[in-house]
C-alpha cells in the first residue's frame, strides 16, 4: 500500500533548488538541477554511483559552492551565507551518513550526550539526561543506554546513529544510504524507523539510496538523477513506468540478480 501524503505541506518547500550546475574541470556533474523538498516530506533520491548525489547534499549544506543556480534551504540562500550563518544552518540539518560511526570508547549515553554538550551549552545535566532518554526511546533502544557500541548489532548501531542526529532536533534529515550493508530484516527496521522519525519529529527528509525496497517503503516521492538532472520524479509505481533504458537498467539491477 502506498504511503498517505496528507502530512506534507506543499505550500512550504524547505529546500528549493533551481538551475543548479556544478562541474569539476571537464566533469559536468550537475547540469541544471531543479528540486523541491516540502515540509514533512520523505523524498528519495535515486541515482547510480558517481551521479552527483553527495555533491548535491554538500551544496545544500554549504560544504561546496554551486557554479550556477539558486539553493534555498529553510528560507535562506545558501550561497549568500557567511561561515557563521552556515554553521547555524547546518545545526538545523541532521546528517545520517554511512560513515558517521559511533565513538567506540564511549557508551551509548555518552555518544548521545556529545552533540548536546557541544552545541547546546545552556542545557542542565537533568535536561541532557531527559533528551538522551527521550531520543533513545523514540528509536526503541532505551535499554541500550549504558552499553558500548561493540555490544550492539549493526542495525542497533544504525539506530543509535540516527538518534544522535535527532537529538539536536533538526528540521531536515539527510540520510545517505541508510540501509547499505544491512540484512533484509534490519533494512525493514531502518525503513520503519525513518517513517517513525518523520511522524514523531515532523522532519522533512532526503533519503539517498540505491535500494529500491527502501525507496518504496519510505519515499513519499522519488526523484531519479540521470546524467546530471532529475529526469524522473513521482510515486514509486510511476517512476519506473518508462521505456527509458537508463530507468529500466536501474530497476533490473535491483530486482534481477
Ligand atoms: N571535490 C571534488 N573534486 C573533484 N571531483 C569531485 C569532487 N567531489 C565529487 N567529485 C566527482 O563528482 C562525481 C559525483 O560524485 P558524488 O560523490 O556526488 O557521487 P555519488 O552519486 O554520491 O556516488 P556514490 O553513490 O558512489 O556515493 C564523481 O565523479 C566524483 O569523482
Amino acid at each position: 500500500m502506498e504511503k498517505q501524503l496528507s502530512h506534507i505541506n506543499y505550500q512550504n518547500p524547505v529546500i528549493n533548488i533551481s538551475g543548479l550546475r556544478k562541474s569539476f574541470g571537464d566533469l559536468h556533474v550537475l547540469r541544471g538541477v531543479d528540486l523541491q523538498l516540502f515540509e514533512g516530506e520523505n523524498l528519495v533520491v535515486l541515482g547510480r554511483s558517481g551521479t552527483g548525489k553527495s555533491v548535491l547534499i554538500k551544496i545544500v549544506s554549504g560544504l561546496l559552492s554551486a557554479d550556477e543556480g539558486t539553493v534555498n534551504v529553510l528560507g535562506q540562500e545558501v550561497g549568500d551565507l557567511d561561515e557563521k550563518e552556515l554553521m547555524a544552518l547546518r545545526l538545523r540539518i541532521g546528517f545520517s551518513f554511512q560513515n558517521s560511526a559511533l565513538y567506540d570508547s564511549m557508551t551509548v549515553r555518552e555518544n548521545l550526550e556529545f552533540p548536546l554538550v557541544r552545541n547546546k551549552r545552556s542545557l542542565t545535566r537533568a535536561e541532557i539526561d531527559r533528551e538522551v532518554r527521550e531520543v533513545l526511546d523514540s528509536v526503541g533502544l532505551l535499554q541500550a543506554l549504558n552499553q558500548m557500541p561493540s555490544e550492539l548489532s549493526g542495525g542497533q548501531r544504525k539506530r543509535i546513529g540516527i538518534a544522535r542526529t535527532l537529538i539536536l532536533r533538526p528540521d531536515i534529515m539527510l540520510y545517505d544510504e541508510p540501509t547499505a550493508g544491512l540484512d533484509p530484516i534490519t533494512c525493514t527496521e531502518i525503513n520503519n524507523l525513518i517513517n517513525e522519525v518523520q511522524q514523531i519529529y515532523k522532519t522533512s527528509s532526503i533519503i539517498i539510496t540505491h535500494d529500491l525496497t527502501c525507496a518504496k517503503e519510505v519515499g513519499d516521492r522519488i526523484v531519479m538523477l540521470l546524467d546530471g538532472k532529475f529526469e524522473r520524479q513521482g510515486r514509486f509505481n510511476d517512476i519506473f513506468d518508462s521505456d527509458d533504458a537508463r530507468v529500466k537498467a536501474f530497476y533490473d539491477y535491483n530486482f534481477i540478480a
